[in-house]
């Protein structure tokens, strides 16, 4: 991913994400896919707050269901997905890596990762609620959702939300390695057992897909939202000096 600074999840750059895994997809010579941060300590902040902030209804609806389309097409491919998270991932970016088939942390204290809504007065969709309780169990899920925990690596990895936790200099190795693993199982039966776990999760949001777009609007749009949004952008834009 390379959308600097933060690899933030703008309307523009999902756009470029799904459309680079359709191409992946369509190719019948890739198996599988690592996705990985070309920005220096930052694996992605995760959804673009302007894209959240000061827009109108319509734009709120547009940028929500690319963000739903992110989830779908990345939790669903057929693909081996596989993220070596070189950096800070908090909720978006942590997201799409629960999206994945398996993850590698780098070594790093300042790499957290986590969905950590509440903490900016917002709250996780229960599709993201639901891959984070796939991924580590109900009660583990409860307390970090409602903490707002951003988890460093020895955490994200006792509590499952990351599968290893490498030197940062082995990150991309050892995710080749992984997928040179997940490769030599016929791909057939590999792919209908990921549907098999996958699909009820994601057929719920599918079936709720427009009461689940006019919620996040109606959510997004109130004022108490927007303020605090707008506060949050302003906090991480003030840290500079
Ligand atoms: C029913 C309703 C449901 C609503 C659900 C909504 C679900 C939301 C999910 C999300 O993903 S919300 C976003 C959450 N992300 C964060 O909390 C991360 C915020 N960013 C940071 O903590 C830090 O930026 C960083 C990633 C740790 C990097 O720190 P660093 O010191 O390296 O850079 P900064 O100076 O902080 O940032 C540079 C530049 O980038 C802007 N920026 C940072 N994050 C975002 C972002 N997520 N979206 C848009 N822009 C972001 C930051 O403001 C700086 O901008 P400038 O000052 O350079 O203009």
């Amino acid at each position: 991913m390379r959308n600097p600074p933060v690899n933030s999840l703008s309307l523009e750059f999902l756009t470029e994400l799904l459309i680079s895994l359709e191409k992946l997809e369509n190719d019948k010579t890739f198996h599988g896919i690592i996705i990985t941060s070309d920005c220096p300590g930052i694996f992605s902040a995760g959804l673009d707050l302007t894209e959240m902030c000061g827009r109108d209804p319509e734009h709120y609806a547009e940028y929500w269901k690319a963000v739903q389309e992110m989830w779908l097409r990345f939790y669903l491919s057929n693909l081996v997905v596989i993220a070596a998270i070189n950096g800070v991932s908090p909720a978006g970016g942590c997201l799409l890596s629960l999206t994945c088939d398996y993850r590698v942390l780098a070594n790093n204290p300042k790499y957290a990762i986590g969905l950590n809504e509440t903490l900016l007065g917002i709250v996780a969709p229960f599709w993201f609620k639901d891959t984070l309780v796939n991924t580590i169990g109900h009660r583990s899920a409860e307390r970090a959702l409602q903490l707002g925990l951003l988890f460093p690596p020895a955490e994200a990895l006792r509590v499952g939300v990351v599968d290893q936790v490498v030197p940062e200099d082995q990150v991309q190795s050892t995710a080749r390695l992984v997928m040179a693993q997940w490769l030599d199982i016929p791909d057939h039966a590999r792919q209908l057992t990921k549907t098999l776990m996958r699909k009820p999760t994601a057929d719920r949001l599918l079936t709720e897909r427009d009461a689940d777009i006019q919620n996040f609007v109606r959510f997004i749009c109130k004022d108490s939202i927007q303020k605090s949004l707008h506060a949050y952008l302003e906090k991480l834009k003030q840290k500079k000096g």
